[in-house]
């Protein structure tokens, strides 16, 4: 059974190294979710990751440990690695034909890169939601049960949409035309509907790669307000170029610098209100980025 499983009112966890090669029963987690707690643990580690496309190394010996129920945020300038990194942890590159990954990657005690991990199985622990909002041209209701069917979730699947929708804050703007086309809502109803989309699943982490930098400044407040929320339950990773945001909205922040190297991590107010170099200080005052 899943690592899900194992957790205690303690918010302690009994993963198992197998977690990730045989979990099917998704049941059980959704039936979990209610007993999650925040704690410090540990939900993402890398462990010195290399990251080449090509022969062009775009991350370079990172080495983190992101803590659960907080939001981390990644900032740096363009090009630096960010949305790399966020696609190693789901193994989103491995779609990518030209990138290679090196070193270790665990989520909780599993290198996802061992050979007996199922990337799907990982991507429904590990949730996605990119920069344009992409709802699929089809009924809100069917934008968020068309992800549990591509991802074999069992379950009352009028229940889960509900209860998605609820937790994107949605379901009061949408109750009453979940048959209509997701492509009708605003910019910012679309990308609360692909949160919901993202969460059905009740992944454990969620990965935002700047989720609101295509919408204006009321639905990114929303968006803001809603990660703070999300965060209550699950473990949020956020890559934002946006400095304020990540001061507002992170408990983690982890700065990236040309070169894919990484430069700081630490507990947010302390990088924004006493960095560690010149380099982080120039880039989070503006200086340069
Ligand atoms: N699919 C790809 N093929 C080849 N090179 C890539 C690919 N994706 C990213 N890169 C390169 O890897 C480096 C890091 O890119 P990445 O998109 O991860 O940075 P980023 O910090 O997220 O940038 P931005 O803030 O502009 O989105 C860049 O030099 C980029 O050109």
């Amino acid at each position: 059974m899943s690592g899900d499983d194992g957790r205690t009112d303690g918010g302690t966890v009994d993963p198992t190294d197998d977690d990730l090669a045989i979990q099917t029963d998704v049941s059980a987690s959704v039936q979990s979710r209610d007993q999650r707690v925040a704690s410090t643990e540990t939900v993402v580690r890398a462990e010195n990751v290399n990251v080449f496309y090509n022969d062009a190394q775009a991350l370079n010996d990172i080495s983190l440990e992101i803590p659960e129920n907080r939001v981390t945020a990644m900032i740096g300038p363009s090009g630096c690695g960010k949305s790399t990194f966020l696609r190693c942890i789901n193994r989103m590159n491995d779609l990518i034909a030209a990138a290679r990954v090196e070193g270790n990657l665990f989520l909780r005690n599993k290198n996802v890169y061992d050979d007996d991990v199922d990337p799907v199985a990982l991507r429904r622990r590990v949730g996605m939601v990119f920069q344009t909002p992409n709802p699929f041209p089809k009924s809100i209701y069917e934008n968020v049960a068309y992800g549990l069917e591509i991802q074999g979730v069992d379950g009352d699947y009028d229940e889960i949409v509900e209860e998605s929708l609820r937790r994107a804050a949605l379901w009061d703007e949408v109750k009453d035309q979940l048959h209509e086309s997701g492509l009708d809502l605003s910019g910012g109803q679309q990308q609360r509907l692909c949160i919901a989309r993202a969460i059905a699943p009740d992944p454990e982490v969620i990965l935002m790669d700047e989720p609101a930098s295509a919408l204006d400044p009321v639905a990114t407040s929303k968006i803001e307000d809603l990660i703070a929320d999300l965060a209550e339950e699950y473990t949020v990773i956020i890559v934002t170029h946006n400095m304020q945001q990540a001061a507002r909205i992170s408990d983690k922040t982890a700065v990236f610098l040309t070169g894919g190297e990484l430069v700081e991590f630490g507990d947010t107010d302390e990088v924004f209100k006493n960095p560690s170099s010149d380099r982080v200080e120039d880039y989070i005052t503006g200086k340069f980025g």
